[in-house]
């Protein structure tokens, strides 16, 4: 089981309107804090404005986001207690792995000798160590994204947003990389909220789960019960499989 999070954080959309041009959405969910949710739903439902909106990169045309009780609707993305991981260009191309993970502790790279510390093992813990003084350019698809995990783990703050963070790796290094995310997730116990088109990578994950269609949350809850027989019937759709899948 998960341990309980000191500093993890309820997530929620109050009635949270947004169009762009004719795709109106609106998301009314509460995420949990402590919990790791997939986001799964077809190219163009909303599940990266969903993010968006929770990181401060999009702001409701109405309702509210709070995080851990405090309405962050009006706050910038920098003063939110967000981090996330998009599917590439995580990284500064001319900063080191260890300046690149250096940025979460601090923005001008003015590091203490606690935050080196910090760094190293954070390095140490995402499989980097030795590859500290390496660019972004020497490294493979799948290190890059565990730089940015690493700079994850310095952040340490209590929601992390993961946009298709793997989406561009191969199956085997996917797994090993959705379990260096459950890892994380199981030390620092923060709510994160994982985008995925795969749903192996939704099931390896478990937890929770929310479907969208057209800009709305269509359906929600265990992730163990989408795959089962009983699943939702617009995500059996989705599946095309009417129902579970092998
Ligand atoms: N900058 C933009 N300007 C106008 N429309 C946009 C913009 N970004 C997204 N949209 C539209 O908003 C809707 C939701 O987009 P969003 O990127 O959130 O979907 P998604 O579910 O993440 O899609 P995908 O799985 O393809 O990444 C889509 O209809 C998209 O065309």
């Amino acid at each position: 089981m998960i341990p309980q999070p000191k500093g993890a954080a309820d997530i929620v959309l109050d009635d949270v309107a947004f169009t762009y041009e004719d795709m109106h959405m609106l998301f009314d969910v509460t995420m949990k804090a402590g919990g790791i949710i997939s986001v799964m739903g077809a190219s163009g439902s909303g599940k990266s404005t969903l993010l968006n909106l929770i990181a401060g990169f999009e702001r409701p045309d109405s309702g509210r986001v709070l995080i851990g009780g405090a309405d962050v609707t009006d706050m910038p993305p920098s003063a939110r207690p967000v981090s996330m991981v998009f599917q590439e260009n995580n990284l500064f191309a001319h900063l080191t792995v260890e300046q690149n993970v250096g940025l979460g502790r601090s923005p001008a790279l003015r590091l203490t000798d606690a935050d080196r510390v910090e760094i190293s093992d954070a390095l140490a813990r995402t499989g980097l160590a030795g590859k500290e003084k390496r660019l972004p350019r020497e490294l493979s698809g799948g290190e890059r994204q565990r730089v940015a995990l690493a700079r994850v783990l310095v952040r340490d703050r209590p929601v992390l947003l993961l946009d298709e963070p793997f989406a561009s790796l191969g199956p085997g290094l996917r797994e090993d990389m959705v379990d260096l995310v459950m890892a994380v997730h199981a030390e620092r116990g923060m709510t994160v909220v994982f985008v995925t088109h795969q749903p192996e990578d939704a099931r390896r994950i478990g937890g929770n789960l929310l479907f969208l269609e057209h800009g709305r949350v269509v359906a929600e809850g265990k992730t163990a019960t989408f795959f089962g027989k009983d699943g939702p019937e617009a995500f059996q759709r989705y599946m095309g499989t009417g129902g579970a899948s092998a």
